[in-house]
């Protein structure tokens, strides 16, 4: 294979550990083929003023065999591609929530304007051979606009978030120039299943597309191929993380703290598409309906920071707070109070560490491509003790995580019921569903979820 250029919004130096499993997985591939990661810089700069650094300008750095490739971005630019397109119009409606997407169509420039940017940065660093790899919804275009500069390439996507059903992505407006422009790709890789009916009942009654078999469609006189590759993680990377002086530290530490209670952990960015809200009610319901529980449980929430100017997520920060507020005034006692709530980013260093403490942990989002702490979760477990996962059954997770304990989030009623059946699990039970768990965690794992994307890409026709 030639070399793999991989394109997202944000990049991260592959050889820190604190990148990520994906960072990591990615890095390895580009690593091996001497590739080029190439995304925005994470600088805004001021329009440029004579001399002074301004928009679009490229910065490339070495990061052993792999070359950083990334572009400054104008405030203006930043404001209506990520905050704008990308985050108050794509994310809600791709996560169901219709009512808190701002159609203004004002945004839509913007992120059109920075996809062109990207492809006239990119279209200089690239060879004949390479293969690219685009990544999430901030990049949906990128391929069309490479393509009318003349980019013959193999061009792959893969969207993280989930792709909604017809009826809510025809909410969005300029859905059919977005669609079309997935169809400038050879491969797009979706998280789940349902994310692939959900492109196949689009495009056949939207674009009137021919489904050839095999996940083939053709429309606009160009064939994709679309199929589910759920991202798993680097299950011995996070391993190797827990053995780690930080990851220890916070598992000594924390079980000797709650010697005499029981945990249950939560670990998300402040998103309302992760249901933080509910769980917390679930939570007080829990204390309400299952008494036993005071004095005893406690839920430990990370909710970590995450795209601040943008309307709904500060509202949710209130709404959670309030929330957290009253069940501590209404539960707490000298000596005990029911929920921690932390806002702020908990170093991955020491997430291992949490995780293998939490008796059990409440991953319920609303909506949710994958996610990846669930999986996180089960790799942290001591086997022969393991904790319980209370999963929501619309994380794309779910697909493959059958033997957690599956919950709609928003029945708050039946989510405190399987919490206390997590609470109350025999030791036998636990056991069995952990080492289930942890063999579909190994076998898709991310280095699975690379190979096959990289390997289904290479076998599209050029
Ligand atoms: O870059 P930010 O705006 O700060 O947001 C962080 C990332 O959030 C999203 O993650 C998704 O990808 C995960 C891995 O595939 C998946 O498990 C999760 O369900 C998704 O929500 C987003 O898609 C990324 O682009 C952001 O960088
Ligand atoms: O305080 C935090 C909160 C989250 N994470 C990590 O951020 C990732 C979140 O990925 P996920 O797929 O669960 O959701 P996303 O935030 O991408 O929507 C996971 O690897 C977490 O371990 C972290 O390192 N520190």
């Amino acid at each position: 294979m030639g070399r793999v250029v991989v394109v997202s919004n944000r990049l991260a130096d592959p050889r820190k550990p604190a990148a990520g499993g994906l960072a990591v997985a990615l890095g390895e591939t580009l690593n091996a083929t001497g590739g080029l990661w190439f995304g925005w810089s994470g600088k805004i700069v001021e329009a440029s003023e004579g001399g002074t650094p301004g928009e679009g300008e490229l910065h490339l750095q070495q990061a052993g065999n792999v070359k950083l490739a990334t572009v400054d971005l104008s405030r203006d630019d930043h404001d209506s591609y990520y905050l704008g397109y990308s985050n108050r119009v794509l994310w809600p409606v791709f996560h169901y929530r219709l009512d808190l997407a701002d159609f203004n169509t004002s945004h839509l420039a913007g992120y059109r304007r920075v996809n062109q940017l990207f492809a006239r940065k990119l279209m200089p660093l690239l060879r004949s051979d390479d293969v690219i790899w685009v990544h999430d919804y901030h990049l949906i275009p990128l391929a069309a606009e490479l393509r009318a500069m003349g980019c013959a390439n193999r061009i792959g996507f893969f969207l993280h978030i989930p792709l909604p059903p017809p009826l809510m992505l025809a909410a969005l407006p300029g859905h059919e120039w977005l669609i079309r422009a997935l169809f400038a790709y050879d491969l797009v890789g979706l998280q789940s299943e349902a994310d692939t009916m959900h492109f196949a009942r689009y495009v056949q009654a939207e674009a009137g597309a021919e489904e050839l078999g095999n996940d083939h469609y053709r429309a606009f006189n160009r064939t994709v191929r679309v199929s589910a590759f759920p991202i798993g993680i680097d299950v011995d990377e996070f391993s190797r993380l827990a053995e780690g002086k930080e990851a220890r530290e916070t598992y000594e530490t924390m079980r000797e703290q709650y010697s005499r209670r029981r945990l249950l952990i939560g670990i998300d960015r402040l998103d309302y598409s992760k249901g933080l809200p509910q769980r917390i009610r679930a939570f007080q319901e829990l204390l309400a309906s299952y008494p036993e529980n005071h004095r005893s449980a406690t839920l430990i929430q990370i909710a970590s920071p995450t795209r601040e100017s943008v309307d709904a997520y500060a509202d949710i920060r209130h709404e959670l707070e309030h929330l957290c507020g009253q069940i501590n005034g209404d539960y707490g006692e000298l000596d005990w109070m029911p929920v921690r709530y932390i806002h702020r980013t908990v170093a991955r260093k020491r997430l291992p560490g949490l995780c293998r403490v939490g008796r059990v942990a409440l991953v319920t989002p609303l909506r949710d491509g994958m996610n990846l702490v669930a999986k996180e979760y089960i790799a942290a477990q001591d086997p022969a003790d393991p904790g319980v996962l209370v999963l929501s059954r619309f994380a794309g997770a779910a697909e493959q995580l059958r033997e957690a304990l599956l919950v709609n989030p928003y029945d708050v009623q039946g989510t405190a019921q399987a919490i206390q059946q997590a609470l109350q699990m025999p030791l036998e039970e636990r056991q069995a569903r952990h080492s289930k768990l942890l063999e579909r965690i190994r076998l898709h794992d991310v280095h699975w979820w690379r190979r096959a994307f990289l390997d289904a890409l290479a076998q599209t026709p050029t």
